[in-house]
């Protein structure tokens, strides 16, 4: 089982309220580090990593613990190099992580994306209002030590660029930094 002192390359999870642009960024960090990239979402629906369907929100209710198995061997991997994004944190294992980002947006800006994606009223208030409270980002500071989490803004193509940058180069320097 691997940890932050065996893997080689570090592990990183990209969490946020959804469309603060978790699967955007988490997939050109995966391309530009050639990282594997867990889009959890994806992979609960391809592999039906779920309980019961939730009428009111319009999605599955996670099985958490089917999920946990399904990733725990590339997680535990000593090569390390995964990319993880999911709007929750504190279900996985505090071990997996070496890097955990969470991506904010104005209000504004998250409400016209949600719009875009065709999500209902009550699930866009449900979630601007989880942007509102920081709900991702106090889960984030709950569940792993304060040196390796980081707040990101992501309104702009500018700031997604940055982001980007800032990553890359925290995982440039994972070895040296330990
Ligand atoms: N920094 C950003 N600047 C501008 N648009 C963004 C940014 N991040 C994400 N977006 C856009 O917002 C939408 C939601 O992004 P997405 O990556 O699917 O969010 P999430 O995975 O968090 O739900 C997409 O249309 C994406 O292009």
């Amino acid at each position: 089982m691997a940890t932050a002192e065996t893997r080689l390359r570090p592990n990183i999870l990209i969490t946020g309220s959804p469309g603060t642009g978790k699967s955007t960024l988490g997939q050109q960090v995966a391309e530009k580090l050639a990282f594997d990239f867990i889009e959890i979402g994806k992979e609960v629906r391809e592999n039906q990593l779920y309980e019961e369907y939730d009428e009111q929100y319009k999605c599955h209710v996670l099985d958490e613990d089917k999920l946990l198995d399904h990733i725990q061997d590339r997680m535990d991997s000593t090569s390390g190099g995964a990319v993880v994004d999911y709007h929750g944190c504190e279900f996985f294992p505090e071990r997996w992580f070496d890097f955990v980002f969470v991506l904010r947006c104005s209000t504004d800006k998250l409400y016209d994306r949600l719009a875009q994606r065709g999500y209902s009223d009550f699930k866009i208030k449900e979630n601007v209002e989880c942007e509102i409270f920081g709900s991702l980002l106090e889960e984030a500071r709950d569940s792993y030590k304060p040196e390796i989490v980081f707040e990101l803004q992501s309104e702009s193509p500018e700031q997604m660029d940055e982001n980007l940058e800032k990553i890359c180069e925290l995982a440039a320097g994972f070895k040296k930094s330990q």
